[in-house]
């Protein structure tokens, strides 16, 4: 392996990422070579790292191949493997077209949640065809300090809990992960999100990410809110046969939410590439000693 490596930065909504091309999945990145990136004071910095490899060159995303190009391994910032994120599949486009490897239209992109389909424009907003949404059955309570609420369970590829709330500061300073009711209600963890209402089909969110904490914002999280809220509002598209959009507001900006009679979910949201340079080769090496 080369000593030289290529880095970005970029963010969607302010949930921020380290990028790393690497089309032949030649860099090997070990989770705490990932924590190590991704460290604020320590590293570059990120909620997570989006690794840009082809899916031929990936053993997890070569059955994908012949869909989409481009495989998007993400890593939250612990270091752990997660099956989809929502903002990092924009910022991974944005990457795909500032690097050259795409032009506007719709762009295929395999992750380990399935092949997504992401719409790019010359500039602007990213909207991404997210796929259904699963409710598994079950009651769950979620709790920060002395406070409790009932939560929806909702998979979009990756797993949330979704609780409406009357204030988002009543969920805490979120520095300690919320704790759940029954305790094995999420074997491999969960992303929570507090939800208030803002107005008709206008709500905003707090989010404590599986693997990276409170973060500014989170994509799949957003969509699990839409679907949660318009089931609450009496507004499901699988009921009413009538697509319902919201706009969700997060702590880095806004993202909006369209689900459709067919269940399937778009979100839209902006996506920036931030910075781009070569990771310090001592550093590096000193750094996975
Ligand atoms: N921020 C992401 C979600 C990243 C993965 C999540 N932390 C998990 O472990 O499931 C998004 O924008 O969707």
């Amino acid at each position: 392996m080369s000593t030289r490596i290529a880095f970005l930065k970029g963010h969607g909504t302010e949930n921020d990422f380290v990028i790393i091309p690497d089309p032949e999945n030649v860099i090997d990145l070990p989770p705490a070579a990932v924590t190590t990136l991704c460290d604020r004071r320590a590293g570059i910095g990120g909620d997570g790292l989006l690794h840009v490899v082809r899916s031929a060159a990936h053993p997890e995303a070569q059955g994908m191949a012949a869909e989409a190009e481009w495989f998007m391994d993400y890593r939250n910032g612990d270091g752990s493997i997660a099956e989809m994120c929502g903002n990092g599949v924009r910022v991974f486009v944005r990457y795909l077209q500032h690097a050259g490897h795409v032009t506007e239209g719709d762009i295929a992109v395999a992750t380990r949640g399935g092949v997504k389909t992401v719409h790019l424009a010359k500039d602007g907003d990213i909207t991404v065809g997210m796929g259904k949404a699963i409710l598994p059955e079950g009651d769950v309570t979620v709790s920060v300090g002395e406070r409790s609420w009932p939560a929806r369970n909702v998979n979009m590829g990756n797993p949330h809990a979704v609780a409406f709330v009357d204030d988002l500061a009543h969920a805490g300073n979120l520095f300690t992960p919320p704790s759940f009711s029954p305790a094995s209600a999420y074997p491999d963890g969960v992303n929570a999100e507090f939800v208030a209402d803002r107005g008709p089909r206008h709500v905003a969110l707090r989010v404590h990410e599986r693997g990276a904490g409170e973060t500014r914002s989170c994509g799949t999280g957003a969509c699990a809110v839409a679907v949660a809220a318009a089931r609450r509002d009496g507004a499901d598209p699988a009921v009413t046969g009538t697509p319902a959009t919201y706009t969700v507001d997060v702590p880095g900006g806004r993202l909006v939410i369209t689900v459709r009679p067919d269940g399937e979910i778009e979100m839209t949201g902006p996506a920036v590439i931030v910075a781009e340079g070569e990771i310090d080769a001592d550093w590096w090496a000193a750094s996975r000693r």
